[in-house]
């Protein structure tokens, strides 16, 4: 069982205001006393027994834990330090300060294809790194990809939140149904054995609202959703892509594909022409 520092949290990080919350977690900015900067700690309730529903799991956390111990890259959030008392344990974690990705292109009138590659390789970086090492995030979605600078020229994208990442050892079979559902894969609605290329499905999706706007596969309800994915429904609306390279329909093409085996790998994203042009 790993243990984290049992000493108080707050004797070394002052509280600061929410940035968010979920079930059984609650992040808000903390400040570090000794060097006077700034971080972002993850606050997760820990079940007290296997009996108990509240709160999440202690292997789940600590996977999470040697998962962000294993993965340092410039497109992945850091962990700094881990603190534990009583049913609490606090994740401390770099502080990335401009916003969500989706907020950023939702400010700006249109994105343009060239600024799109821009976010789809950083993002496709971060993400090959995590699957070179038998990491797979299983919660992609907009509201995990965050900026560090949403004032720079060319803003750094951070991958964050690794709660549902999974690392596979040799051999390994590992089913989930977690996940958000516009941007789950068909195997994770099927219960099949996942692996990396749930997170290439997830990318398709990402890219396809990247340069539409549009959801492919959202319906009313998660049902609906659902079941858009299983029988590939989806299509590139010409009132949405008419301005659209076919280069990038072709990159989305081939992550939308039912067949995990068959989908891209993030290595070969980073080669196919809408990223690479020859
Ligand atoms: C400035 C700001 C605002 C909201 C934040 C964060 C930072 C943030 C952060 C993280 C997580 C897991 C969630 C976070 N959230 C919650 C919403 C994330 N989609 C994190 O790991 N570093 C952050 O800065």
């Amino acid at each position: 069982m790993a243990v984290f520092k049992p000493e108080n949290v707050e004797d070394f990080y002052e509280i600061g205001e929410v940035l968010g919350s979920g079930h059984f977690a609650q992040v808000r900015k903390v400040h570090e006393r000794a060097t006077g900067t700034y971080w972002a700690g993850k606050f997760l309730k820990i079940r007290k027994n296997t009996c108990s529903r509240l709160g999440l799991d202690r292997t789940r956390l600590e996977e999470e834990v040697d998962i962000l111990h294993t993965i340092q890259h410039p497109n992945i959030v850091t962990l700094k330090d881990v603190f534990e008392s009583r049913a609490e344990v606090v994740l401390v974690l770099e502080l990335v300060t401009g916003g969500e990705l989706f907020d950023f292109i939702a400010e700006k009138e249109n994105l343009l294809e060239s600024e799109a590659i821009e976010f789809m390789e950083q993002i496709l970086k971060g993400l090959g790194f995590m699957h070179s090492k038998n990491i797979a995030h299983f919660d992609l979605k907009p509201e995990n990809i965050m900026l560090s600078d949403r004032v720079a020229p060319h803003p750094n994208i951070k991958l964050i939140d690794f709660g549902l990442a999974h690392r596979f050892q040799q051999g390994d079979e590992y089913r989930s149904s977690s996940g958000t559902p516009q941007y789950i894969a068909p195997e994770v609605i099927t219960s099949e054995p996942l692996s990396t290329a749930a997170d290439m499905w997830s990318i398709g999706v990402i890219t396809f609202i990247l340069l539409s706007g549009l959801s492919p596969f959202q319906g009313d309800t998660d049902d609906e959703t659902l079941r858009n994915i299983i029988i590939m429904n989806y299509e590139f609306a010409a009132q949405y892509f008419s301005m659209t390279s076919s280069m990038a329909k072709d990159f989305i093409q081939k992550l939308l594909v039912k067949d995990p085996n068959e989908r891209m790998t993030a290595e070969e994203c980073l080669l196919h022409p809408w990223i690479k042009p020859i």
